[in-house]
């Protein structure tokens, strides 16, 4: 496939003028939504779901049937820091992991039926250490955006992104501290689970990360500065759905990490997405309040890979066949009042 962005104010562009939801379909999605054989309101969040979604897809009033899956993966310079409970080399060994089905991205896909692709960006090329430099050049990040907006399937009809980096939550929670403000403690957690002492060399890092680059340009900069190429490309994977108007859901931290970028540089970025769960990563629920974004689920998972999004796949699909395949009153023959 061609690009269709060459530089990054290309990519501005695009993130500028991408599309809105349809506010005449939302209003027809409610009015059948009124109809459905039950009391109003009684699927609760199910029914806000639902009208969101087809406010993006159109009126077919369709099932999900097509969901994406996309894990991208890449690693950073400031693992060499010891901001992580595992070693750099994690990164790549759990991409064959991914490939021979046997994370638990591949077993929470599956059973959701949804299609799962693994994007490797560059694993033998780090980004540069944060607290040294930015941590990619101007093409170095574009071309991860390239390798995020070519990873989306134009067929789908839902798209999960989500990432395996090792040290990446140290890369996040430096997005979270440059754009939110407040201290590197509030946003540093144990990741994969680093001990005290790791968790105040993090803090140290992601301080002195957020010293160097914060409010040193707006927020696809700061992703550029601070970020790493999987949570560039999962932004990019991101804009090019809302062009597409594929909905999105979210994943944990790095994920969210990544969307903030986006709801950074250009409000309403993120209208197309709902939060797929809320991780047990410290800063994640601070994190959801900036986006406006109610969690689905609260499992208490902390792993990445885009799997507390894909479990919320079902709950979606469920909302989905609801919306679509109820009987109205009117067809069924119950009185509705
Ligand atoms: C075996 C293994 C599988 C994973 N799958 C996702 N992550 C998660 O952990 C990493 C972030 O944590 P930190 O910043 O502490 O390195 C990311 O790769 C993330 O996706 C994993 C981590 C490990 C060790
Ligand atoms: O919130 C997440 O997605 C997360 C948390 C810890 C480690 N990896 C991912």
């Amino acid at each position: 496939m061609t690009n269709e962005f060459a530089t990054l104010s290309d990519f501005r562009a695009l993130l500028a003028g991408a599309a809105l939801a349809d506010a005449d379909m939302f209003a027809a999605a409610s009015e059948h939504n009124m109809q459905l054989t039950k009391p109003p309101g009684a699927l609760g969040q199910l029914e806000d779901l639902a009208l969101w979604y087809r406010s993006w897809r159109g009126g077919d009033n369709a099932e999900i049937a097509a969901p994406q899956v996309i894990v991208f993966a890449g690693n950073h310079g400031v693992a060499a820091r010891g901001v992580s409970a595992f070693p750099a080399e994690v990164t790549a060994q759990m991409v064959m992991n991914f490939q021979h089905g046997g994370a638990a991205i591949n077993q929470i896909a599956r059973v959701n039926g949804a299609t799962l692709d693994v994007v490797a960006l560059d694993l033998d090329q780090p980004t540069q250490d944060f607290t040294q430099g930015p941590a990619m050049s101007e093409n170095e990040f574009v071309a991860a955006l390239q390798a995020g907006w070519q990873a989306v399937d134009a067929t789908a009809d839902l798209l999960v992104v989500g990432e395996m980096g090792i040290a990446n939550t140290t890369s996040a929670a430096a997005l979270a501290c440059a754009l939110l403000g407040g201290a590197a403690s509030d946003w540093t957690g144990r990741g994969t689970g680093v001990d005290d002492a790791g968790l105040s060399v993090k803090t140290q890092v992601v301080a002195e990360g957020v010293a160097l680059h914060g409010g040193q340009g707006d927020g696809l900069e700061t992703l550029r500065r601070l970020g790493g190429r999987e949570l560039a490309a999962m932004a990019g994977a991101m804009v090019r759905a809302r062009c597409l108007r594929i909905p999105v859901i979210l994943d944990g931290f790095i994920c969210c990490a990544a969307a903030l970028c986006l709801a950074k540089t250009q409000e309403g970025a993120l209208d197309h997405a709902v939060a797929g769960h809320q991780s047990a990563e410290g800063g994640h629920a601070r994190l959801l309040e900036a986006l406006g974004k109610a969690p689905l689920l609260h499992l208490g998972l902390r792993l990445g890979e885009a799997s507390g999004a894909a479990l919320a796949i079902g709950v979606l699909k469920g909302a989905m066949a609801c919306h679509a395949s109820m009987a109205t009153f009117a067809q069924a023959g119950v009185s509705d009042s």
